[in-house]
């Protein structure tokens, strides 16, 4: 992975509490790396340290090959994006997109083309003269990253940035922010606590908790290979076993102390199709069913153990207390340290 911001031991502490410790994080140019972790796991305060905006921050952050650390937030060449947009309420969507520009010595006609083209893409252009109070939560945040991306910063922070939209917005805007970034080839950093929201908009997670890194990678290989118990519980839904549990279902030659995961996408019901040579066979009782429109989510339970799954919407639901046949790929079942 290539290295365009390096951070490099960084500790922080607030008063006796040491919230982030020798923290070493490499993340990649012209891509969207997301930091997703429980509330308080030190996420934000990860952000503003490579901001600047945290003063207690110490240790060496290098963004494309230059030591930004003793910098001040200004000359970082780095974009931040609030949950709360942080607009100015006294100047028009335009004015407020033209403010970076106009504090440095560019032309008017300049000026005015940039902004008309940055409104552009992010589709406020018929709003250029609107005030934020007149704007949509979702509306004034565009005007928010279009403000931050004309300045057309190194590295563009955004700070939970969907948190007080609606679901829909919400999912509409982080497609926008994915397709504003590979056209504009900025490299970003995004901070949310919602897994779904990391595994839709990024192309690098890093997890955080406790102010630790848990893990960092691909969202499919962190959904897939989780590097330890905490990721596979955190990311995705889990049933965890332990080896003496999984011999008990048929299936053998397993550590008998160890944990396992198992996703609940690896079992299926009652199947009609042939079997995968990989699959183990056991009978259970479906104790729980939720029905999400498009999917159950199934409880099924085999003596003491309890085994959720999840089936596509297409057939009649099964109903609580029915008997199945559960079939468990055994290829997929994965050993967790
Ligand atoms: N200025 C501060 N003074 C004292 N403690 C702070 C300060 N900023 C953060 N902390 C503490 O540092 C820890 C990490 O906070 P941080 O805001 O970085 O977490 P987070 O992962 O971003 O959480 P959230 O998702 O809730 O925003 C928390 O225990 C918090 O109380």
């Amino acid at each position: 992975m290539s290295e365009f911001l390096k951070i490099e031991n960084l500790n922080v502490t607030f008063g006796k509490e040491t919230v982030i410790e020798n923290l070493n994080l490499s993340i990649p140019e012209n891509a969207i790396t997301v930091f997703l972790g429980p509330s308080g796991s030190g996420k934000t305060t990860v952000l503003r340290s490579i901001s600047g905006l945290n003063r207690n921050a110490q240790g060496k952050i290098l963004l494309d090959g230059k030591d930004i650390s003793e910098l001040p937030v200004n000359k970082r060449n780095i974009g931040v994006i609030f949950q709360s947009y942080a607009l100015f309420p006294n100047m028009s969507v335009f004015d407020n997109v033209a403010y970076g520009l106009k504090a440095q010595r560019i032309g008017k006609a300049e000026i005015k083309q940039s902004v008309e083209d940055m409104l552009k893409l992010v589709n406020m252009n018929e709003k250029a003269n609107s005030f934020p109070d007149d704007l949509s939560g979702g509306q004034k945040q565009r005007v928010a990253i279009a403000r931050s991306m004309i300045m057309k910063p190194k590295l563009l922070l955004l700070d939970e940035p969907l948190s007080a939209l609606d679901a829909k917005i919400r999912v509409e805007l982080r497609e926008q922010i994915k397709e504003y970034q590979q056209k504009l080839g900025i490299t970003m950093i995004f901070v949310t606590h919602d897994q779904a929201e990391a595994m839709a908009i990024a192309d690098n997670v890093v997890v955080i908790s406790d102010g630790k890194i848990q893990q960092q990678g691909a969202p499919w290989d962190i959904y897939t290979k989780p590097s330890n118990e905490f990721m596979a519980t955190f990311i995705g839904d889990h049933n965890i076993l332990s080896g003496s549990e999984l011999k008990s279902l048929g299936i053998n030659n397993l550590s008998l102390e160890q944990k396992y995961l198992i996703r609940p996408e690896s079992i299926t019901l009652n199947k009609l199709a042939e079997s995968i040579a990989d699959e183990v066979e056991c009978n259970g009782q479906i104790i729980s069913a939720v029905n999400y429109g498009n999917r159950i989510q199934y409880v099924i339970a085999k003596d003491t153990l309890r085994l959720k799954m999840e089936a596509l919407n297409h057939t009649l639901p099964l109903k609580i207390g029915s008997q199945v046949k559960v079939f468990i790929n055994k290829a997929k079942i994965l050993q967790l340290n």
